[in-house]
């Protein structure tokens, strides 16, 4: 191990003494309020940080979406983000029932600029923050807690005043203590109360809402909730506030620990689409809207179009979004390996016989199709796939059934082609194989034409292959007296193991398809042929194994 990589360098979280926590007897039932910070927070974690063009169109798509909730930015810290806010405003794309929100430090330069940049808004939030953690109060601001108490009561006051300054305008206030969970709980209470008091002393139905940020996101999230819980329980005003929480993904646990904390008490989650934001990421609240919707809450959000939010968030900040991102990602419904494939396959084909009131299929969360995506997607062939899924692939895409003994021979042919290139193989290919393998037939071998008479308990057949003259036979029915014809003109013994016929289920014309198996001299040949004519396919289909019989030699002598 290289020197350095020491974890005795860290200590753990400390637990929160709470005894009697109630949040994990809870369920969620309801979506939170949403409040999505891709135009602040997100922006703000991007190497480039979007132009007012990009945060337009991410504004659009979040109004699209149907948040009634957007931090649209930070309008102190740059003229683009100022700029930006005007333009919403000037040009009336904010909807009646949308709120905008901003961020701005508890400084009178920067709150004063934040009003200024919301002139003429109809409401809005202004969102105001300090940190309040001890190892900011103690390395970067260098003041004790009255001291940072000082600093988040002067941002309050002057967020109050300001306002009054505009009084056109219908405010609600946030504060931040930016970094709670690693800010002592009673404290943290105790600056949240006094942020309050001075926002609803002369106004007990003044909006407040209290944003609790995991702003590094630093144990368990049983832990925040207990953190959340614990701040529900404690903080004086509950009845008159709203509790937001605003968690990132250091530990990879950002969505478990805003779900954890709504089951603790909190109203309103803010987030980012697909979780953008700083580090790690903000908590992704597609991803938690997606969790709600699995389990049959209304996440109040539109996520019916994935592949518009993907590109639009990734157009927004240049960031890819991973295939295997959750619910969103490229490849969340693709199963390449065998056993899910066939489990799919099979519990869909359930689905459709039996129609059950609710989605509980093997390995689909959801209906993909929920979303935008396709059944196509979802089998995807490779060297670690089975032969129900290709022919799955088969059936789904052109609409071939084929009979079950079958579905081992075209996979065995398929491995061999994955196995020699390494790749995944198109559904084309896999077409292409079973075409050249089942339907192509020698010219010697096509029937030209055929003619059938019934007797009483059997029939006569003749027919044309190639050029040799007619075939005549005679059996119980079309395909026995072909195997007669032949049989009269061989000494090889045919003996017809499998024939299964199936309507063709796409194309134009009522097509079938006939699967054939005969065993010649203890060796087994399967063909397919497809037809209108569907006694002519399964005559064909047998004509056609014959022919791979004979070009193994077997029946050389037959024509
Ligand atoms: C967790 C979060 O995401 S919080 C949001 C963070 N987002 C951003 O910072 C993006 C936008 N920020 C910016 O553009 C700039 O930082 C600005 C415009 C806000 C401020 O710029 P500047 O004043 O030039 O620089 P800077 O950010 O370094 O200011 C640090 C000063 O602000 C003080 N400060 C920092 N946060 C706060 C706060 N919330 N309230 C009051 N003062 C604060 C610091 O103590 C420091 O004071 P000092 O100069 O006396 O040492
Ligand atoms: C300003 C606050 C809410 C923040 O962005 C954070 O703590 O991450």
């Amino acid at each position: 191990m290289k020197a350095g990589f020491d974890h005795k360098k860290y200590k753990p979280f400390a637990p929160i003494e709470m005894p009697n926590r109630a949040w994990p007897n809870r369920s969620i039932t309801q979506a939170p309020n949403w409040c999505s910070v891709d135009l602040r927070d997100g922006n703000q974690a991007l190497p480039n940080p979007m132009n007012v063009e990009q945060k337009t169109r991410m504004f659009k798509l979040l109004l699209e979406l149907g948040f009634k909730e957007i931090e649209v930015g930070f309008p102190s810290a740059s003229q683009a983000d100022f700029d930006f806010v005007r333009v919403l405003i000037e040009e009336n794309m904010i909807p009646d029932d949308v709120t905008i929100q901003v961020l701005t430090q508890a400084r009178e330069d920067l709150i004063s600029r934040s009003y200024e940049s919301l002139v003429g808004v109809k409401q809005a939030i202004v969102h105001v923050y300090n940190s309040t953690s001890f190892v900011q109060r103690e390395q970067v601001f260098r003041r004790d807690k009255q001291g940072i108490t000082d600093i988040a009561l002067n941002g309050a006051s002057l967020v109050k005043s300001y306002a009054e300054k505009y009084p056109e305008t219908q405010w609600s206030f946030q504060y931040s203590p930016e970094s709670f969970s690693q800010t002592e709980l009673d404290y943290a209470v105790d600056v949240c109360s006094q942020v309050i008091d001075v926002w609803q002393k002369d106004n007990k139905d003044q909006r407040v809402i209290i944003n609790l940020p995991a702003t590094v996101e630093s144990a368990m999230p049983n832990v925040f909730a207990d953190q959340i819980e614990w701040f529900c329980n404690n903080i004086p005003q509950r009845d008159s506030i709203e509790i937001s929480l605003h968690t990132h993904n250091d530990r990879g646990c950002g969505i478990a620990a805003a779900e954890m904390g709504i089951l603790a008490g909190a109203d309103r989650i803010e987030g980012t689409l697909l979780g953008n934001g700083e580090r790690t990421g903000n908590m992704d609240i597609v991803t938690m809207a997606m969790n709600l919707y699995s389990q049959g809450i209304d996440p109040e959000l539109d996520l019916s179009n994935m592949a518009e939010i993907v590109e639009c968030v990734e157009y927004c900040t240049q960031l890819p979004v991973h295939p295997r991102h959750a619910w969103a990602g490229e490849l969340v419904y693709t199963a390449f390996s065998g056993s899910h494939q066939d489990a799919i396959r099979k519990s869909i084909d359930f689905h459709n016989e039996n129609g059950r009131e609710h989605w509980n299929v093997a390995y689909l969360p959801i209906d993909p199709r929920d979303i935008g995506r396709e059944y196509e997607e979802v089998v995807r062939i490779n060297s670690q796939s089975g032969k129900g899924g290709v022919a799955l692939v088969l059936e789904r895409d052109f609409g071939i059934t084929l009979p079950k003994w079958m579905h081992g021979e075209l996979s065995v042919l398929v491995q061999a082609h994955v196995d020699k290139s390494g790749e995944e193989i198109t559904p084309a290919k896999i077409h292409e194989i079973f075409q050249s393998n089942f339907i192509q037939v020698s010219d010697l071998w096509t029937l030209r034409d055929y003619s059938i008479k019934t007797k009483e308990d059997y029939v006569e057949l003749e027919f044309n292959i190639g050029q040799s003259p007619a075939f005549k036979g005679a059996g119980k029915g079309a395909f026995e007296a072909m195997v007669d014809a032949v049989k009269r003109r061989s000494s090889m013994n045919i003996r017809v193991l499998h024939f299964d016929e199936f309507a063709l289920t796409e194309g134009t014309r009522s097509d079938a398809i006939a699967a054939v198996a005969i065993e010649v001299e203890d060796k087994i040949y399967s063909a397919c042929a497809i037809d209108e004519d569907i006694t002519k396919a399964g005559l064909q289909a047998l004509l056609s194994a014959m022919d791979s019989a004979v070009k193994l030699e077997q029946l050389a002598k037959a024509v």
